[in-house]
């Protein structure tokens, strides 16, 4: 159950008014990006702050439709949001008058096309979800009663619930502990093996990046593009007993797109391309 997203030439232009003066001009936040992302692959994106990484994800999810070009999945392009895609974000979003199995029951009640599940196959798809990412004994807490790795646990479980074949992730772990990021990683891969869903995941992390990504997309500055596809072939299969991360071919990895970042800063320091379009009186 994954499929293939490709985005081809897209272009995401915004209005935006200037500092000075209340003009409004176009602000090209996305120029001619293209990327073919496979059906079960984890691609991660990083870049620069500001480069269109949500944009990205957005125009995937279908939340906003690209000033030109076009995005996909499996060849047809997306014009609006579906339960074929799921997405989690940085915060939570979890109901907090709903416990943490009812959370899941409540996303299952819309249904995919052509899946109406019943109200014991809700129950049940929501406890197999909170088994799968470890919260089973946890079910009948209300979100206050969870930590916060705990609620965003909910969350994927929720997202995965209604069985996607894509899951879009904008800096889910961002606003957790360093621990608690790391033992959600080394979760989320594990469910990403055992689920096969296509994963594009943004973060800020270089590490995490590495960790996570079968590729990693390094994006460019002002206009957002893809500057660089890095394959990261990491031996995982003893990611148990070993630090993954202290290993030279994992520093060696971190290093090259730590330098591709680097490029980026000393290269943007111009603002993107603006040009002016209306006066606002
Ligand atoms: N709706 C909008 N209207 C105007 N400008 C926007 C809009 N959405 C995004 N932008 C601009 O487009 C650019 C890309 O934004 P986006 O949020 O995609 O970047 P990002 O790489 O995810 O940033 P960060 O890493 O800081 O979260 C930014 O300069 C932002 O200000």
């Amino acid at each position: 159950m994954s499929s293939r997203i490709e985005l081809s030439g897209v272009g995401q232009t915004f209005l935006v008014r200037g500092n000075d003066d209340k003009k409004l001009r176009e602000f090209v936040a996305l120029d001619d990006l293209s990327i073919d992302i496979t059906a079960g692959e984890f691609l991660t994106v990083v870049g620069p702050s500001g480069c269109g990484k949500s944009t990205v994800l957005d125009l995937i999810a279908g939340l906003t439709r690209p000033t030109s070009g076009t995005v996909s999945v499996d060849g047809r392009v997306i014009t609006g949001p579906g339960l074929d895609r799921s997405v989690v974000f940085q915060q939570y979003t979890l109901l907090p008058w709903r416990t943490a199995q009812a959370n899941i029951e409540f996303a299952l009640e819309a249904g995919k096309k052509g899946e109406r599940l019943s109200k014991a196959e809700r129950v049940e798809r929501a406890r197999t979800y909170l088994e799968l990412v470890g919260l089973a004994d946890f079910a009948s807490r209300y979100p206050h009663e969870l930590s916060g790795g705990m609620k965003q646990r909910v969350a994927i479980a929720r997202s995965l619930s209604y069985q996607p074949e894509v899951l879009l992730m904008d800096e889910p772990f961002g606003a957790l502990d360093a621990q608690t990021r790391e033992r959600l990683q080394e979760e989320l891969v594990s469910i990403w093996d055992r689920t096969g869903t296509t994963v594009v995941f943004i973060t800020h992390d270089i590490d995490e990046a590495v960790f996570l990504g079968q590729r990693v997309a390094v994006m460019s500055a002002r206009p957002g593009r893809i500057q660089e596809v890095i394959e990261v072939d990491l031996d995982r299969s003893h990611a148990n007993d070993v630090d993954l991360r202290a290993t030279p071919e994992f520093a060696a990895y971190r290093h090259r797109i730590w330098s591709l970042l680097r490029e980026q800063q000393v290269a943007t320091r111009a603002d993107a391309p603006t040009k002016e379009v209306a006066h606002v009186a």
